[in-house]
């Protein structure tokens, strides 16, 4: 299987700026990658070395193959900017029958596209009259032309209601199920844990984690919590029973432990029966595991 993007300790600078310091990774087909890291962290820098924009210092970069920038790989390759700008007078149709025409394909299949990012009843309207959902959309529909086989995303989610990023990922999920690869950056940590294969947190240039959620879990080792329910009456004999347990002003009992301690916590937890009403177990969040690998630094 050939990699659709494969990066090798690719360094950039701007003058004074190391903007990304022997960064590597490999995009496979029908991946969805998430690129997170604080403001300044490298990753537009990254996507821009990507689609040919900006040329790097050193390491190598093949994208579909070939260069970056490169006929092969701009053919192959869809950009959506984080606020996508379109012609307000335009309806949805017009504006992507004018890109495809552009790219030399046939106009007609503008109703098509418009279909398939859910904006066929509103094509006939002016953009002007879109929501900024409605506008991500076109750009979606625009990213579709081609057929392309990797789609960067530059936070494409930022501004849109839960409904539309819900939507939004349902369709890079129809993408990515016909071989697509997806590389997108965010801030919306939440998100892109339920919705991505593999995450990437870029922290001052340098790659400090790269991996599916359940590995950086595994690597940051961060604590589990427990959160135990008394049954009625059954508050103070289960605290007796669980030393370390922190009663929570929900009245549960809150006890944090390593992933190896795990089980065995769990298993004197279920040995207290009728006691115990219910149980809770809350894994790291994605957003525990970016602070601890970008050293705490803001999403
Ligand atoms: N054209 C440029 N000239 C000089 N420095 C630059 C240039 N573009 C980016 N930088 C610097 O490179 C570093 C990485 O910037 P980049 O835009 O890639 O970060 P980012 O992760 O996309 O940030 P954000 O989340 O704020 O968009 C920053 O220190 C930035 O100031």
């Amino acid at each position: 299987m050939t990699s659709t993007l494969k990066i090798s300790h690719l360094t950039k600078r701007y003058e004074s700026v190391e903007a990304l310091r022997d960064v590597s990774l490999t995009l496979e087909p029908g991946m969805r990658m998430a690129l997170l890291g604080h403001n300044g962290a490298g990753k537009s820098t990254m996507m821009k070395i990507i689609l040919g924009l900006v040329p790097f210092d050193g390491g190598e970069v093949s994208v579909c193959g070939g260069a970056p920038g490169s006929a092969a790989a701009r053919a192959q390759v869809a950009y959506l900017p984080e606020n996508a700008a379109f012609h307000p007078a335009l309806t949805g149709e017009e504006q992507i029958r004018h890109y495809l025409a552009l790219r030399g394909e046939d106009a007609g299949r503008a109703g098509e596209l418009l279909e398939r990012v859910g904006l066929g009843h509103a094509k006939r309207r002016r953009i002007g009259t879109y929501s900024k959902g409605m506008r991500q959309r076109v750009g979606l529909a625009q990213t579709l032309i081609g057929r392309p086989r990797l789609l960067v995303l530059d936070e494409p989610t930022s501004g849109l209601d839960p409904v539309s990023r819900r939507d939004f990922y349902a369709l890079l999920d129809g993408l990515a199920a016909e071989g697509a690869s997806i590389l997108l950056s965010s801030h919306a940590l939440t998100e892109v844990e339920a919705r991505t294969d593999r995450i990437l947190i870029l922290a001052r240039g340098r790659l400090v984690a790269e991996g599916t959620l359940p590995s950086l879990r595994h690597e940051a080792a961060l604590p589990v919590t427990l959160l135990v329910t008394p049954a009625a009456g059954a508050a103070e004999p289960l605290a007796a029973a669980l030393p370390g347990a922190e009663p929570t002003a929900d009245g549960r009992l809150r006890l944090d432990c390593t992933q190896a301690d795990k089980l065995p916590l769990l298993a004197r937890i279920t040995a207290q029966g009728e006691r115990v009403a219910d149980l809770d177990v809350i894994p790291p969040s994605l957003e525990d595991i970016y602070t601890h690998f970008g050293h705490g630094e803001a999403a």
